[in-house]
């Protein structure tokens, strides 16, 4: 599964973490770089002191090869572009906006910039600062969302571009590894997967939450605000949809603030935003950062060792 994109990250699966605000230290990012994954740090709405540290951390962990993600929405953006690049981080990942006016300064610097598209024509205008892959994010993801499923959307950009796709979005085990190669991808990105993982310092109610959500439990608040968000059904989530059949929905967007970390850090689950994709229910267990990587490879060899067998065998 060595796919030319893992060439060009450095990285030996093809397997990226989503870099989700609050939740991606520096220790996940490092255990996942370590693993031989693309580990990612979340920078958030963090400053940029918080996140040198978290650099920091990354780098007492591993010489492989890691990276930031910046949410272009933060008030911090300018101050992380000129940490990034000071910090020397060999990759960058962007999400929630368009990071063109950034590119020069992050090329210039050697950066590998991996920008999450929204659209086919967002990907086709990124295309031309001579970025090295788009992460097609299908809104089966947790957190922010696009309007599109990841099965219709990852073969649309796959089409509209000449450079490596990751598929993103509703993807946590081997047969979602394969269904992305099939689909034109050359890596994954899984951010709901790695909240379970040991390494991850997320408040274990957080972690439970999404062992015990069953298929149906990650639901969408925020679309009548232009801003949906796909969290774990719970008394907030319950409080948003009310106040958006009452068409409060500036109520809404002052609530959402903040309630990341409640989450996150405090374990809130019932008040604060449990941001989580609807893969959730197929994860039953924290295990650590290696053993992710391990049996999604492995599930994915196995698959791939029967269909073999089978056309051997014509049964296929
Ligand atoms: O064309 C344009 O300018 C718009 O471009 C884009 C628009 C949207 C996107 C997009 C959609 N999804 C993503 C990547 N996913 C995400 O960014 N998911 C997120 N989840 C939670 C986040 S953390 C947070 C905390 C508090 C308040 C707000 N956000 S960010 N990027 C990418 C580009």
């Amino acid at each position: 599964f060595y796919t030319p994109l893992c060439e060009k990250l450095g990285i030996r699966y093809p397997i990226i973490q989503g870099g989700m605000a609050w939740v991606a230290t520096g220790e996940l990012a490092g255990a996942v770089s370590k693993a031989g994954g693309l580990g990612v740090i979340g920078a958030g709405r963090a400053p940029a002191e918080e996140i040198a540290e978290e650099i920091d951390k990354v780098r007492s962990m591993t010489e492989n090869p890691f990276a930031v993600n910046l949410m272009l929405m933060s008030e911090h953006i300018d101050e992380l572009i000129d940490l990034v690049v000071s910090k020397e981080v060999p990759i960058v990942t962007t999400g929630a906006g368009n990071p063109g006016k950034y590119m020069e300064r992050l090329q210039s610097a050697g950066i590998k910039v991996v920008p999450v598209v929204s659209s086919a024509a967002l990907a086709r205008r990124l295309v031309r600062f001579d970025i090295t892959a788009v992460i097609a994010e299908g809104n089966e993801a947790g957190g922010h969302i696009g309007e599109m499923g990841t099965i219709a959307l990852v073969p649309q950009i796959a089409d509209s571009v000449d450079i490596p796709v990751i598929a993103a979005g509703g993807i946590a085990d081997g047969r979602g590894l394969l269904a992305a190669f099939h689909l034109g991808a050359q890596a994954v990105q899984m951010g709901t997967r790695f909240v379970c993982a040991a390494e991850c310092q997320a408040a274990g109610e957080y972690k439970n939450a999404i062992i015990d959500a069953r298929d149906r439990d990650a639901v969408v608040t925020g679309r009548s605000t232009g801003h949906p968000v796909r969290t774990i059904k719970n008394k907030l989530t319950r409080k948003l949809h009310k106040l958006e059949e009452n068409g409060k929905e500036d109520e809404l967007e002052r609530e959402a603030q903040g309630a990341l970390r409640r989450a996150v850090i405090e374990g809130d689950i019932e008040q604060g935003s449990v941001m989580a994709g609807q893969i959730s229910g197929m994860i039953e267990r924290e295990i650590s950062s290696e053993k992710i990587i391990e049996e999604i490879i492995a599930e994915a060899e196995e698959i791939l060792a029967s269909d073999c067998r089978e056309f051997r065998e014509g049964k296929k």
